[in-house]
C-alpha cells in the first residue's frame, strides 16, 4: 500500500557533504502510526525536518521524493511546498519550552496558526483552542489562554503543543521526541495522551523516538534507523518476535523493559556496535548482490 507519507530514496547531506541520510525510504499510511525508532545522532529529526521542511541551513536535500497525500512534496515551488505541509501536516516538538514563545500568552499562540495560515476568524480560532485545551484535560482553559509559557508545568506546555498541532486537524503529525524533556510519571501520560488523540482524530502520525517500550504500546509499524540509513522496515508483532535486521536485534537486546512505556534503551556497547557494524556491512554486501 502507498503511504499517506512516502519518502523515497531521501538523501540529505551536510552543504560540506558528509552524508546525514542515505537513500531512506518509509510510508506511513493514513490514520496509522509509524515509529521511527534508532539511537542519538541516527538521524531521525532530520527525516522529520525534511518532511517539513525545517531543515537546519548547514543541510540540504540531495535526492530523492517525498509524497504527501499524493503530491510530490520536492516538485513543488518553496511557496507551495510550504503551504502544502502547512495545510496537510504539523509537529509536536521535543522540547516545549523553546517551542512556545516565552513573551507571548498561551491563546495567541495556540490562534496564530489557525488565523494567519488558515485565515480562520479570530473567534472561531478561540472558540476552537478552548475546545481543544480541555480535550487534552487542561483545567480552566480560559485562564491557561492568558499565561505565560513559564507560569505552566512542563507537561501543561506539552500538552498545549499537542492541542496546537491537533487544531487545524492536520492528516499528519510529526512527534520528535515528545516526552524527552519531561519527567518520568508525565511521560506516561504525555504519550497515552497522544495516542488518544492520535485515535480519536484518526491522524496519521510518525512518532520519532529512542525508545521501543513507546514504540511497542502506540505504533502499528516502525523504522529502525541506523547511521542514516533505514535497516528494517516492520510490523509491530513481527519485529519484537523475529526481528530481521542485526543492528534490530541489537537493539531490542540492549531492551530488556520494552514492554515498559516508560523504559529507555541503555546504551548498546561498544563491543555490540563493533560486531553490529560488520554485521551491517555484510549485511548490506549481501542485499546489493
Ligand atoms: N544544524 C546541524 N548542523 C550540522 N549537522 C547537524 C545539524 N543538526 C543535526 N546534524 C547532524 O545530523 C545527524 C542526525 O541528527 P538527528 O538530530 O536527526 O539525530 P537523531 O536520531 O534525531 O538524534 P537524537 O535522538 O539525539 O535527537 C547527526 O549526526 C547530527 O550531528
Amino acid at each position: 500500500m502507498t503511504g499517506f507519507l512516502s519518502i523515497r530514496n531521501l538523501t540529505v547531506r551536510l552543504k560540506n557533504g558528509a552524508s546525514i541520510l542515505r537513500s531512506v525510504s518509509l510510508e506511513v499510511s493514513a490514520g496509522q502510526v509509524h515509529g521511527l525508532v534508532g539511537e542519538s545522532g541516527a538521524g531521525k529529526s532530520m527525516i522529520g525536518k525534511a518532511v517539513l521542511g525545517t531543515l537546519p541551513r548547514a543541510l540540504e536535500v540531495t535526492g530523492g521524493e517525498i509524497w504527501l497525500d499524493g503530491t510530490n512534496l520536492m516538485a513543488l515551488s518553496a511557496t507551495e511546498r510550504r503551504r502544502r505541509i502547512g495545510a496537510t501536516a504539523a509537529l509536536i516538538p521535543q522540547d516545549p519550552l523553546t517551542a512556545l514563545n516565552p513573551s507571548k500568552r498561551i491563546g495567541p499562540q495556540i490562534t496564530r496558526r489557525l488565523v494567519d495560515i488558515l485565515g480562520w476568524s479570530r473567534k472561531d480560532a478561540e472558540a476552537r483552542a478552548l475546545e481543544l485545551l480541555a480535550e487534552v484535560h487542561i483545567p480552566d482553559p480560559a485562564r491557561v489562554m492568558r499565561n505565560y509559557p513559564h507560569e505552566l508545568s512542563g507537561g501543561m506546555r506539552q500538552r498545549i503543543l499537542i492541542a496546537s498541532a491537533f487544531a487545524a486537524e492536520p492528516k499528519l503529525i510529526i512527534a520528535d521526541e515528545p516526552t524527552t524533556a519531561l519527567d518520568v510519571t508525565v511521560q506516561r501520560q504525555i504519550i497515552r495522551l497522544i495516542a488518544d488523540m492520535q485515535a480519536r482524530h484518526g491522524t496519521a502520525l510518525l512518532f520519532v523516538t529512542h525508545d521501543l517500550g513507546v514504540v511497542s504500546k502506540v505504533c502499528d509499524t516502525l523504522s529502525v534507523l541506523y547511521a542514516g540509513k533505514v535497516v528494517e522496515d516492520a510490523r509491530m508483532h513481527r519485529f519484537f518476535m523475529r526481528p530481521i535486521h542485526p543492528y534490530s536485534a541489537a537493539l531490542l537486546a540492549a531492551t530488556p523493559t520494552y514492554t515498559d512505556p516508560t523504559g529507555s534503551l541503555s546504551p548498546v556497547s561498544s563491543e555490540v556496535i563493533a560486531a553490529v557494524e560488520a554485521e551491517v556491512a555484510q549485511h548490506d554486501a549481501r542485499r546489493a548482490r
